[in-house]
């Protein structure tokens, strides 16, 4: 089995948690409250501003040129289609530019791109791959099961969410970085393999606790 599918089946309870989180779940039914979207629109921005450096790093680390320049062609993808398509996403619900730059991360945000920068920082290709790699995978889960849901994908505002995650364009990303990640498993040290499951497992949490965050628009008390 390899160290990815591994990982899945391990922590099968918080991989599934990502998926059937009521945020989700409403997202793809078409039912979920545009103000708890509003509100995930501009904490997933602000995430995104530091995930891409993860990518800017991962090219730092990178062993060879064809991983160094696929960290960099992903970091060019978030700053340009991908924060793209949340700057389309912020003009249909009425979020300013101003209300962009302006707005702060909340703490679940705050915590969940630190803890990502600080292992990416701090640890070698291996553990900011496995940090990052919940983001991809969870995300293209999700995408793939969203674009199941009976018009999910023509839904007037959450279609082009569902669209853009269920493509086989960011299919092929997601499916990169799963397959760096069993790469970089090989040879390592039991205790090494260990910390990469730590690290998978608290960032795929992380993520179910944004979603959570997002559904209760939760900032600082
Ligand atoms: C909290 C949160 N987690 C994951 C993603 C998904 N995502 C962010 S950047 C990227 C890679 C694009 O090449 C993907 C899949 C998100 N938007 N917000």
């Amino acid at each position: 089995m390899s160290f990815t599918q591994h990982l899945v089946q391990k922590y099968q309870h918080e991989w599934q948690q990502t998926q059937q989180h009521p945020f989700v779940q409403e997202l793809g039914r078409g039912t979920l409250d545009r103000n708890k979207f509003r509100f995930y629109m501009i904490q997933d921005y602000l995430y995104l501003i530091d995930y891409a450096k993860l990518f800017a790093l991962g090219a730092i680390k990178a062993p060879d040129l064809t991983t160094m320049s696929e960290f960099s062609a992903s970091l060019s993808n978030i700053l340009h289609e991908e924060m793209g398509i949340h700057r389309s996403y912020a003009a249909r619900f009425g979020i300013t530019k101003e209300e962009l730059e302006q707005a702060e991360p909340s703490p679940i945000t705050l915590a969940y791109s630190h803890y990502m920068l600080h292992v990416a920082q701090n640890g070698g290709l291996a553990e900011l791959t496995a940090a990052l790699l919940p983001c991809m995978w969870s995300y293209w889960e999700i995408g793939r099961m969203l674009k199941e849901f009976p018009g999910a994908v023509d839904h007037p505002d959450y279609g082009e969410w569902v669209r853009g995650y269920s493509s086989d364009e960011f299919g092929q990303h997601a499916q990169w970085c799963i397959s760096l990640m069993d790469q970089l498993a090989v040879g390592k040290s039991e205790s090494e393999l260990a910390r990469l499951e730590t690290i998978f497992l608290n960032t795929t949490r992380y993520e179910t606790l944004f979603w959570e965050m997002s559904y209760q628009q939760q900032m600082w008390l």
